[in-house]
């Protein structure tokens, strides 16, 4: 049985705005990306597996529970950070941990503990004088304090530091190996390539594409920068391979396979220096995204 299963969903806002027939499925134990640019709906679809607000056709269930109409009993399976968290603004970090803690009817606060820790949070302060990646911060201890199940994180590491960056993906590691089924929405791709098993893509309100991340490596091209001596070759080479683009005497070069061909056609060409690598995981989204973020 799917954990998450999200059916057919259409939740319209009007001037194509929304989400629309959105449908995907997650196993136990995934941890899921959610990639689209700014507005595509991913938040709308967050909103809806967390039972705020009921889709206008289709249907969203967790662990086969009905997001909407049984919410409470689905929200005690997930730990969830909002994109956007309201705050208390006169409690203190801590104050606020502790609310959200007996609003989940939590005892034990050392897993709240053990976080704080980790993300080397100091929360004892007036939330209203935290910065935005402390307040991320106390966001990912109350998604996280309860141990469920699920996770469902709206852009967990906006705000945070490269360095916190990399201490989130270590926590969704570790939450993947305890088994823990995750879906988050997020920018940023080197997180996603390092924590997540699948990932599905929205643009403007619909799903793209849904790949696995061993099928977005394996299918990644070559990109190659070639420093041509004289321009004039530069330019020969550039009409033999249309696709490629040319800055004066540097072609780039986009190719999957092929490589054998490429090293035969530039034999008969002058070349300065010849830089290979493949395509980042950027680019592989950006095709799908069409060229915006
Ligand atoms: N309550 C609302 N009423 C009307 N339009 C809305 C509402 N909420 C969202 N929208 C619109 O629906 C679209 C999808 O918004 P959504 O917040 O789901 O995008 P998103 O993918 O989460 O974007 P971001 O990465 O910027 O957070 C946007 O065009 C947004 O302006």
């Amino acid at each position: 049985m799917s954990v998450i299963k999200v059916s057919h969903i259409t939740k319209d806002y009007g001037n194509q705005r929304g989400v629309f027939d959105v449908s995907f499925e997650m196993n136990e134990g995934e941890v899921l990306g959610f990639l689209g640019p700014n507005g595509s709906g991913k938040t709308t679809t967050i909103r809806q597996l967390m039972g705020f607000m009921k889709p206008d056709q289709g249907e969203v269930t967790i662990l086969g529970m009905d997001c909407f109409n049984d919410s409470a009993k689905v929200q005690e399976k997930v730990g969830y950070l909002p994109g956007e968290i309201a705050f208390m603004e006169d409690m203190s970090g801590l104050e606020f941990i502790r609310f959200m803690a007996k609003m989940k009817n939590m005892k034990d606060m050392s897993k709240a503990e053990e976080l704080m820790k980790f993300l080397e949070l100091d929360a004892r302060g007036k939330m209203k004088r935290m910065s935005k990646g402390m307040k991320q911060k106390i966001g990912i201890v109350i998604a996280f304090m309860q141990d469920t199940p699920i996770l469902i994180l709206d852009e967990p590491t906006s705000g945070l530091d490269p360095l916190m960056q990399n201490k989130f993906v270590e926590l969704i590691q570790n939450a993947k190996k305890a088994g823990k089924t995750i879906l988050m929405s997020s920018h940023i791709f080197e997180e996603v390539e390092n924590t997540c098993d699948r990932v599905v893509m929205i643009k403007e309100g619909h799903i793209v594409a849904t790949k696995t991340m061993d099928d977005l490596k394996k299918n990644r091209l070559k990109h190659y920068e070639i420093h041509f001596f004289d321009e004039s070759e530069a330019i020969a080479f550039s009409q033999k391979y249309p696709q490629s683009q040319r800055d004066k005497k540097i072609i780039h070069l986009m190719l999957k396979g092929h490589t054998n061909q490429l090293l035969q056609d530039l034999s008969e060409y002058d070349i300065d220096d010849f830089n290979a690598r493949p395509q980042s995981l950027e680019e592989l989204f950006l095709h799908y995204y069409g060229g915006e973020q």
